[in-house]
């Protein structure tokens, strides 16, 4: 369904950056890395809006952002326009924000799931569709401009 995927993190996701790339690799997906590049200490912001630019020109089709608790990755990720930038803990929801929101950017917090529950989510969330139907009228009425 998907094949071009732009990731990145901050100090606290790059391990996981690391795995969640490999299995990108795995499939076959052509991956646009933004860094971070080592655990040296950074600011997520730096490496979330690389992603969601890359995501909202088009460069790619879905993003996946890794910080310690996702949350600030996400906050970043949703100033940029025509971004769904979903927070995700379990694959459930990984599944639910694809088929409901129609996420774009998948937000991992690393330091609180499991290397596989986050390798789980990344699957889901690259093997889910978008259901469309009455979701397709609740995101048409998240823009505001
Ligand atoms: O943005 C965050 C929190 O909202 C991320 O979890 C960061 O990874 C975290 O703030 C980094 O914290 P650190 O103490 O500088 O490692």
């Amino acid at each position: 369904m998907f094949t071009k995927i732009a990731i990145g993190a901050d100090h606290a996701g790059f391990a996981l950056k690391e795995k969640v790339v490999a299995l990108l690799n795995e499939r076959h997906l052509e991956v646009v890395d933004k860094g971070t590049y080592s655990e040296d200490s950074v600011d997520y912001p730096d490496f979330a809006h690389p992603v969601a630019s890359a995501v909202e020109d088009g460069a790619v089709e879905l993003g996946v952002l890794i910080c310690g608790t996702g949350n600030g990755v996400a906050i970043a990720a949703n100033k940029h326009q025509g971004i769904r930038a979903a927070l995700c803990w379990t694959s459930e929801i990984a599944a639910l924000t694809r088929q409901h929101n129609d996420a774009n950017v998948l937000c991992i917090p690393a330091r609180f799931v499991s290397e596989a529950t986050a390798l789980e989510m990344v699957q889901t969330f690259l093997d889910t569709a978008f259901e469309g139907g009455r979701h397709a009228r609740r995101i048409g009425k998240i823009a505001c401009v």
